[in-house]
């Protein structure tokens, strides 16, 4: 395998200033002091999911007199009630919503947008959101969850978050809190992911015996990584896997991550394009405070979730909704409903214990701002028992 020159350790440093109840966390081994969003316990484990909802009139103006706003929550707001906690506020209050040209941070003399992401210098997901948002202040955070309430506590201005990649799937535990959390999709952004294998200077691809890295990463190297016999060992991100390696001079470990991480934490690269397609793509999410207002100007999509009751065809007749307008789906995740109380039987069961209910997330080809779409979702709503637009936004037609 041929070896890499050596990178060297480039020190880059950025100030996040943080309120003063959020902790700035580095690792012990750390010669660069990363500062991390990290929230004290009293807010993380604070009981959450609770959509900030506005009144809404039947015509969609609101109960102030902002019809825009009033319509973009519409639009990208629940539909229907749904078992977790509403809070009501005033439309007026509210924030006027992005229009879908300001979801990107392209002007120059405005203050660089803060984007949080998930991860440590070097992540993906921090290349993601300079895709996303070029010029922005990327802000590293410690899990997922830590990510959105940075958002919604304006800590950071948006969150970049991935949802699935063409070779591992569905990331499950961003489904599950993007209805947690009350933020809105505003834009998607689409990543080549090209993993390499990285290890300290000297040591060979033979002396190693357990590779670390995310999950996911691990999942898109399955093949590469089981034909060099290396054990697996999963942590938080790729880039944390290479800070690892690095800090700690293993000699037997290496890390999955990208050739950025291996520079940024001084690391040689063993072997390059280690994923098992080299088409091996990541889709994140933008997200927002504030929904943007759905344009026809060029190809948008929307993402909702839905839940329905039990009994034959009710998926179909829920999917038959956008069939019947031609209006083609482009993702659809099922995840299961929390919270549900188990019921040994009910009148819809026909005396099969349940144990299960689902929530389905649903992408499609369409604007909210498309009468087609609206009417689609007015159909939906008639076999749904819960129904939330999540966002609608521009799709990611660049080359990749
Ligand atoms: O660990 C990272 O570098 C990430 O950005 C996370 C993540 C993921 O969650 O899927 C993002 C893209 C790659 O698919 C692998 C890992």
């Amino acid at each position: 395998m041929p070896r890499m020159a050596a990178a060297s350790l480039i020190t880059r440093s950025r100030t996040t200033h943080l309120p003063r109840h959020l902790t700035c966390k580095a690792s012990p081994s750390d010669h660069t002091p990363r500062k991390f969003i990290t929230i004290p316990e009293p807010f993380s484990k604070r009981r959450r999911g609770r959509p900030v909802i506005a009144s809404l009139r039947e015509d969609g103006t609101g109960t102030g007199n902002n019809r825009s706003v009033g319509r973009a929550l519409e639009m990208q707001g629940v539909l229907e009630d749904f078992p977790y906690d509403v809070v009501s506020k005033d439309l007026q209050t509210l924030p006027m919503p992005l229009s879908s040209t300001q979801s990107s941070n392209s002007v120059s003399d405005e203050p660089r947008l803060r984007v949080a992401y998930q991860g440590v210098r070097g992540a993906y997901s921090e290349s993601a959101a300079e895709k996303a948002y070029p010029n922005c202040e990327a802000v590293p955070c410690e899990q997922f969850d830590t990510a959105f309430e940075a958002v919604e506590r304006w800590l950071v201005d948006r969150a970049v978050l991935p949802i699935e990649n063409s070779l591992g799937g569905s990331i499950h535990r961003n489904y599950d809190l993007l209805l947690r959390h009350r933020l809105h999709i505003v834009g998607e952004v689409k990543f080549a992911v090209r993993h390499c294998l990285l290890a300290n200077h000297g040591v060979k691809l033979e002396d190693l015996k357990r590779v670390l890295s995310h999950p996911q990463a691990l999942a898109q190297c399955e093949n590469t990584l089981t034909r060099f016999g290396l054990v697996r060992e999963a942590v938080d991100d790729t880039a944390g896997a290479a800070k690892h390696v690095a800090f700690n001079n293993l000699k037997d470990v290496g890390a999955v991550a990208s050739s950025a991480a291996g520079m940024i934490y001084g690391l040689d690269i063993l072997a390059q394009d280690i994923q098992d397609d080299c088409d091996n793509v990541t889709r994140f999410l933008m997200l927002a405070r504030e929904p943007i207002i759905p344009g026809t100007d060029r190809p948008f999509k929307t993402s909702i979730v839905f839940s329905l009751e039990e009994g034959p065809g009710v998926l179909f007749k829920a999917l038959a909704c956008f069939a019947l307008r031609e209006i083609n789906l482009t993702k659809i995740e099922s995840r299961p409903l929390r919270k549900q109380p188990l019921r040994a039987s009910d009148d819809n069961s026909n005396g099969f214990p349940k144990y299960f209910d689902y929530l389905f997330y649903v992408d499609f080809e369409a604007s909210m701002a498309d009468q087609q779409a609206q009417n689609a979702l007015r159909n939906l709503k008639e076999v749904a028992t819960f129904l939330r637009v999540l966002g609608s936004y521009p799709v990611d037609t660049s080359m990749i």
